[in-house]
C-alpha cells in the first residue's frame, strides 16, 4: 500500500504527517513509528503524527516520539497541523482537546489547562511539584507540570552551560517519573524571556518543545520570575506563551501557545517497507 506523508517543523522540530481522515490507513504501531522515524534508515524526524477522524473534536491527532513511544501532546505539531488543516480547529489528543488557529506562517494553540498535583504528572510518590526536593549532578530542585504530557523544569543561572546531553536519559528515565518525563532547563534571557533547552522523552535533545515551552513557561509565572506573556527562545527559534493562571492550584487558565511551523515537502512510501 503506498502511503503519501507531509514533512513539517516547529523551529526545527520536526514530524512525519499521515493524515488518515478521509482515506484510513493500518493501525500505527510504535515499531512502524521508531522505523519511519529512523534517519538513517527511514524518511527521519523526532515525532511521527497521525490524523484520524474524531467523535469529539474535528479531528484526532496521535503523537509517536522517535523512540515508538505514544504520548498526550506536541506542541509544534499542532500548529503545523493547524497550518496543514488550513483553518480553526478543536484536536483530539490523547492528553486532552487543544484548539488550533493557522495564521500567515505560523499558528496559536490553546493547550489547556496545566496541572501541578504531584499524582498528574505524575510522580511515583507525594511530592510538592513547585519546589521537588532532588537533583541530578548538577539540576536541582525543579519544578514539574503536565500540559498533556509531564515535564520537569530546572532553572539555572546558563541554560546553554548544562551538559543536557549528559543528564537528560538519567532524569528521563528515573524511576520518580512513572511515565518517563520531558526534561527542561531554563535560564532568564531578560525580563520575561526564558532561554530554555529540552531534552525530550522519547526523542532525545531537539531544537524546540513546544509543550517544553509551555511547561517551562507557566513554572516560571508560578516561581514570578516572568509575567505573562513570556518569550521563549530555543536553540530552533522563539516561542510566545501566555497563560493567566498565576494561582497555587491547578492553573486557572489555558496555556496559549503562538509560533511558527511549516511544510517541508510531501512524498509517499510502501507501508510494508516499514511495518
Ligand atoms: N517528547 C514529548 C512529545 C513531543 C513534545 C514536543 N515535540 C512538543 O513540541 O511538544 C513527550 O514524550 O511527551
Amino acid at each position: 500500500m503506498r502511503v503519501s506523508f507531509t514533512k513539517m517543523h516547529g523551529l526545527g522540530n520536526d514530524f512525519v504527517v499521515l493524515d488518515a481522515r478521509e482515506a484510513s490507513l493500518p493501525d500505527m504501531t510504535g515499531a512502524m513509528a521508531r522505523a519511519l522515524a529512523d534517519r538513517r534508515t527511514g524518511i527521519g524526524c523526532d515525532q511521527v503524527i497521525v490524523l484520524e477522524p474524531s467523535e469529539s473534536a474535528d479531528f484526532r491527532m496521535r503523537i509517536f516520539n522517535s523512540d515508538g513511544s505514544e504520548v498526550g501532546a506536541c506542541g509544534n505539531a499542532s500548529r503545523a497541523v493547524a497550518i496543514l488543516h488550513g483553518e480553526a480547529a478543536r484536536v483530539e489528543t490523547a492528553g486532552g482537546a487543544i484548539a488550533v488557529e493557522p495564521r500567515d506562517g505560523c499558528a496559536a494553540v490553546d493547550m489547556g489547562l496545566p496541572r501541578f498535583g504531584w499524582e498528574a504528572i505524575p510522580l511515583a510518590y507525594a511530592m510538592d511539584t513547585g519546589a521537588m526536593p532532588v537533583g541530578w549532578g548538577e539540576l536541582e530542585n525543579p519544578m514539574a507540570v503536565n500540559v498533556g504530557n509531564p515535564h520537569v523544569v530546572f532553572f539555572v543561572e546558563d541554560a546553554n552551560a548544562v551538559d543536557l546531553a549528559a543528564l537528560g536519559s538519567g532524569i528521563e528515565n528515573d524511576p520518580l517519573f512513572p511515565e518517563r518525563i520531558n526534561v527542561n532547563v531554563a535560564s532568564l534571557a531578560g525580563p520575561d524571556h526564558l532561554a530554555l533547552r529540552v531534552w525530550e522523552r522519547g526523542a532525545g535533545l531537539t531544537r524546540a518543545c513546544g509543550t517544553g515551552a509551555c511547561a517551562t513557561a507557566v513554572a516560571a509565572i508560578r516561581k514570578r520570575l516572568v509575567t505573562s506573556p513570556v518569550t521563549i527562545s530555543l536553540p530552533g527559534g522563539d516561542l510566545v506563551i501566555e497563560w493567566d493562571g498565576g494561582g497555587s492550584g491547578d492553573g486557572a487558565g489555558p496555556i496559549r501557545m503562538t509560533g511558527p511551523a511549516s511544510e517541508a515537502f510531501r512524498g509517499s512510501f510502501e507501508w510494508d517497507d516499514f511495518a
